[in-house]
């Protein structure tokens, strides 16, 4: 499907082809009625599955497989190795190594059957880097092109939504320009190591239990092992299968709030179907700028205003990559 063409399928998770605005065109090179097709099937997505696969994209393939090698190169390292890039609970950036079974949506439910390494370059928060060749260098530069393509994405978000000024969530998001401050957009390396119920899972745990994403957007290739489930506008469950050559693009929390409930953020997690393969992801959670203002942008009182650091603070507690301690430090 086109971008020229539009009118896809909403009745499930659109493929949706940005060529005419992929992250290698200049903005005033792009014809405006390709723009207004895909300002119009992104919002139409959004507003009712809250998830979109986006095709020719304009970050080359070449670029992403080399990510996934570096994090198959930072996990197949021995674990004590690992676990010197754990941040303690007093840490605010929720970044670095977090090992399986820390991290939990569900507080009643054992906690995922998963790993990471999450990076907020930039200099805001200690990072340690890993002495990988190239590890710090092309992680680095993959979380810059990132940001190139959720800008696009915001920008059509903002036209899909009629905005007065279609820029106005843009403006939120600086820290993807000038990434240095008041950002905590994180680029997160993720592995699901095989597993069998007896020796590793405990019943009940689930590779990414069942969340919404806290931020704006979130960027996320998978490797071609299934698993990824989104909930339907009914209510069930339904894989969202990999595509090769394609990014799913999710709606986060802030979204209904500023559009006061135009726009969704979806349910959706990683169950364990593939035992015996591990499944990789990249995931590029965009945020607004720490500082922001999160409040309905049609001036209406559908939300309360709830400062972006606070609202993070909050979610990485009830995670457990906070301490009580710490849920203070950064809030408004
Ligand atoms: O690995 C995946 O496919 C999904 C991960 C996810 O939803 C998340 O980390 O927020
Ligand atoms: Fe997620």
């Amino acid at each position: 499907m086109t971008a020229a063409q539009g009118n896809c399928d909403f009745s499930w998770i659109p493929v949706i082809d940005i060529k005419a605005f992929d992250i290698t065109k200049e903005e005033n090179e792009v014809d405006r009625n390709d723009l207004e097709t895909l300002a119009n099937d992104v919002f139409k997505a959004f507003s009712t599955i809250g998830f979109v696969y986006v095709k020719n994209h304009g970050i080359p393939q070449d670029q992403i497989d080399n990510i996934f090698r570096l994090a198959d190169d930072f996990f197949a390292q021995p674990q004590e190795t690992k676990n010197k890039f754990i941040r303690p609970l007093s840490d605010p950036s929720g970044i670095g190594y977090i090992p399986i079974g820390r991290e939990t949506f569900e507080a009643d439910k054992p906690a995922d059957f998963k790993e990471s390494f999450d990076a907020i370059p930039g200099g805001a928060y200690n990072q340690l880097w890993p002495g990988i060749p190239n590890f710090e260098k092309d992680v680095v530069e993959f979380h810059r092109t990132c940001a190139k393509l959720s800008l696009r994405m915001l920008k059509l978000i903002g036209m899909g939504l009629g905005l007065e000024d279609q820029n106005e969530l843009l403006a939120c998001h600086t820290n993807l320009v000038n990434w240095r401050d008041n950002s905590s957009t994180t680029l997160r390396l993720l592995t699901y190591p095989p597993y069998t119920e007896k020796e590793d899972m405990t019943p009940g745990q689930a590779r990414c239990s069942e969340h919404t994403d806290y931020g704006s957007i979130t960027l996320l290739f998978q490797d071609d092992i299934g698993g990824l489930e989104v909930q339907t506008v009914a209510g069930e469950y339904k894989q969202a299968t990999p595509i090769p050559g394609t990014i799913v693009v999710i709606l986060d929390d802030m979204m209904p709030r500023w559009t006061s409930d135009r726009l969704k953020a979806t349910l959706h997690r990683v169950v364990p179907s593939h035992k015996y393969n591990r499944r990789r992801s990249l995931v590029y959670f965009t945020h607004p700028d720490s500082s922001t203002i999160v409040k309905p942008l049609d001036g209406s009182d559908t939300y309360p205003p709830i400062r972006y650091t606070r609202y993070l603070t909050e979610q990485y507690y009830s995670r457990g990559l906070l301490g009580e301690g710490q849920r203070g430090d950064v809030a408004a």
